[in-house]
């Protein structure tokens, strides 16, 4: 862990159709540790994560990623994340190997061990079989897949353990911390499942109607609610604390 901020979001705001949906936002996401991004429902997660990877413009204010502007390097920036954000669409005719292998050159990186990836994520023993026929489950391994397999140095995922049974949970959750103790990425990670970002968190930051009003290491939360999580985010929202952030 250092000082390096992976993802710099000042005064941050996103407009559409005239609604203020992301309003003044600011983050940090320090390089080399995993961020979970909380919010309920309509909150604002994926729209910040679309502006953080070249999705959606920014109406006002700065964001940077990997230490670039959102605004002016947006293909350097696509180059060395990886990113699952709502749906993810493959070709579904093709493999997971073939999905993949157009994903590399599309990133022009092709000299990635496509087999060990698809181990990682448990898929290795796919084959031939096209992604029409595969799992929920699988579509979400597969999305995995594709978001690391480039080697990014910052991986951005939104919901990544929908639709995974308890196994896959454990097995991803085992990946993500390997990912950045060992191979030096940075993860961002937004989910609705508390006990899953607890497991791998270092930071937590709280984003309540398009603005982020806590931004606190997670060794702090533990320490100010031995009950977890789960209790820090219930009395955030139902204004148990205060929403001054905690910078
Ligand atoms: N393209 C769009 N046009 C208009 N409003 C939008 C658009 N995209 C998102 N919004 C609105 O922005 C707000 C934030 O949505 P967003 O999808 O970022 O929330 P979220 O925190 O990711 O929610 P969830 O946990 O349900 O996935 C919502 O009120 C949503 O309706």
């Amino acid at each position: 862990m250092n000082n390096i901020s992976a993802v710099k979001v000042e005064n941050l705001t996103k407009t559409f159709d005239g609604n203020e949906v992301i309003k003044n936002c600011n983050m940090n996401v320090q390089k080399g540790t995993i961020y979970g991004f909380l919010g309920v429902n309509g909150a604002g997660k994926t729209t910040v994560f679309k502006m953080l990877s070249g999705l959606l413009t920014p109406t006002m204010g700065n964001a940077q990623v990997l230490e670039m502007d959102v605004m002016s390097q947006r293909s350097e920036i696509l180059r060395n994340i990886g990113t699952i954000i709502e749906t993810p669409i493959f070709y579904d005719h093709l493999s997971a190997t073939e999905n993949l292998e157009i994903h590399l050159a599309y990133m022009e990186a092709d000299d990635t061990d496509i087999d060990s990836v698809l181990a990682k994520v448990g898929l290795n023993n796919t084959g031939k079989q096209p992604v029409s026929k595969f799992s929920l489950g699988m579509l979400q391994r597969l999305a995995i897949a594709r978001a690391i397999i480039h080697k990014p140095k910052l991986l951005i995922l939104d919901e990544p353990i929908n639709g995974l049974d308890p196994i896959g949970i454990r097995e991803m959750r085992e990946l993500f911390l390997d990912l950045v103790k060992n191979q030096d990425m940075t993860l961002l990670i937004s989910s609705h499942i508390l006990s899953e970002i607890e497991h791998i968190a270092d930071t937590i930051g709280v984003i309540v109607n398009g603005t982020v009003i806590r931004e606190v290491s997670l060794a702090e939360v533990k320490a100010e609610y031995p009950n977890g999580l789960e209790d820090y985010f219930i009395d955030i929202m139902t204004g148990g604390i205060s929403d001054d952030k905690n910078d």
